[in-house]
């Protein structure tokens, strides 16, 4: 686990924050979990306890050594620190903001790794003193479950960055998948093509929200869980994928912005788990409770997608 940065810092310690720091932690790495909020720092160490067991869990590598630490003190935060995490909401002044008060206090070899979930790299690296040391390393939620990391260089990332930041995913044994910058990356424009084509259903009222999860987790998630919507088209055959695709995919919903009805529940307040209410509505302990199912779910499947041959 030679390429794991001895000290690293996470910036931000809301939803992704803290499984970030837990997996680089239970890895060998000392971690300190910055945030500007002391809530967010209080969440995220009552947390902690039961991602490290989650990552127990699912055998994620673990060296001796790794330690999270948790605080409001910047300045202690970066101190000896090798590599930074960024992790702050999805804005690009306030990630600018952020690299600004970052830089300086640090030296120009330390590296800086952006969570966004699709900001161009390149953009955001204008604003910074040392373009070259930004990169994407894009993690998906639950961030210390889901073990593949987007690696996006921009167009003024160093060049020896890219395979450092390879060595590093690699060191906690997680799959980096090098790409080249696009809005959104790969996961996100799949994810959110899938997503906008699901919200047009619902809208349209073809199928429940119920019927809706059935089919997409039954009929395509678990099947790409397993091969890859690549190998899927060898398995359907290509003749097949034509047939189709030359009738169905201008028939595919291509709206540009968000659903109205999205639009609606969000004016009311409903924002899902953390309100109680959004696509679904949840009672006294339904979240809580969500939140396990979901857990225990990926940890089974995990364990066993990864007993399996990569087909
Ligand atoms: N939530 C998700 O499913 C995923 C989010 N991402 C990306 O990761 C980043 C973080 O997302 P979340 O964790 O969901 O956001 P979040 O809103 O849950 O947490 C962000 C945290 O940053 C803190 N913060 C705000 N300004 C700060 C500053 N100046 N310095 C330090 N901390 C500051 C907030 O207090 C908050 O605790 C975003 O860029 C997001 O797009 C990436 C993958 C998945
Ligand atoms: C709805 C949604 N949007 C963005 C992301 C992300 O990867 O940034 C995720 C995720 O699961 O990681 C997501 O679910």
């Amino acid at each position: 686990m030679s390429s794991l940065p001895s000290i690293a810092t996470v910036i931000g310690s809301g939803t992704m924050g803290p499984g970030i720091a837990a997996t680089l932690a239970r890895a060998g790495a000392t971690v300190r979990l910055y945030d500007i909020s002391e809530d967010a720092i209080a969440r995220a160490e009552a947390a902690y306890g039961v991602v490290q067991g989650v990552l127990a869990a699912v055998d994620s590598p673990s060296a001796p050594g790794g330690s999270v630490s948790f605080g409001t003190d910047l300045d202690a935060a970066l101190e000896g620190t090798e590599l930074i995490i960024e992790a702050v909401p999805e804005k690009l002044e306030l990630k600018q903001k952020v690299f600004a008060d970052l830089e300086a206090r640090i030296g120009d070899e330390v590296i800086i790794a952006t969570n966004t979930s699709g900001i161009p790299i390149t953009t955001m690296a204008e604003s910074l003193r040392v373009p070259g040391r930004l990169i994407g390393m894009h993690w998906s939620n639950p961030p210390h479950l889901i073990p593949m990391i987007e690696i996006i260089p921009g167009q003024a990332t160093d060049e020896a960055l890219v395979g450092q930041l390879v060595d590093i995913v690699k060191a906690f044994n997680y799959v980096p998948v090098l790409e080249k910058e696009i809005p959104g990356f790969v996961e996100n424009r799949v994810l959110y093509a899938i997503l906008r084509e699901c919200m047009a259903l619902l809208e349209e009222g073809i199928v429940t929200p119920e019927g809706l999860d059935a089919c997409v987790k039954w009929g395509i998630g678990y099947k790409l869980s397993v091969i890859g919507p690549t190998r899927l088209l060898d398995m359907a055959g290509l003749d097949i994928y034509q047939a189709v695709s030359s009738y169905l995919n201008k028939d595919l919903d291509v709206s540009t912005d968000t659903p109205q009805f999205i639009k609606d529940k969000i004016a009311e307040g409903k924002l899902g788990f953390k309100s109680n209410g959004g696509m679904y509505e949840y009672g006294e302990g339904d979240v809580d409770a969500k939140r396990k199912e979901i857990v225990t779910g990926l940890i089974a499947a995990r364990k066993t997608l990864s007993s399996i041959p990569n087909v």
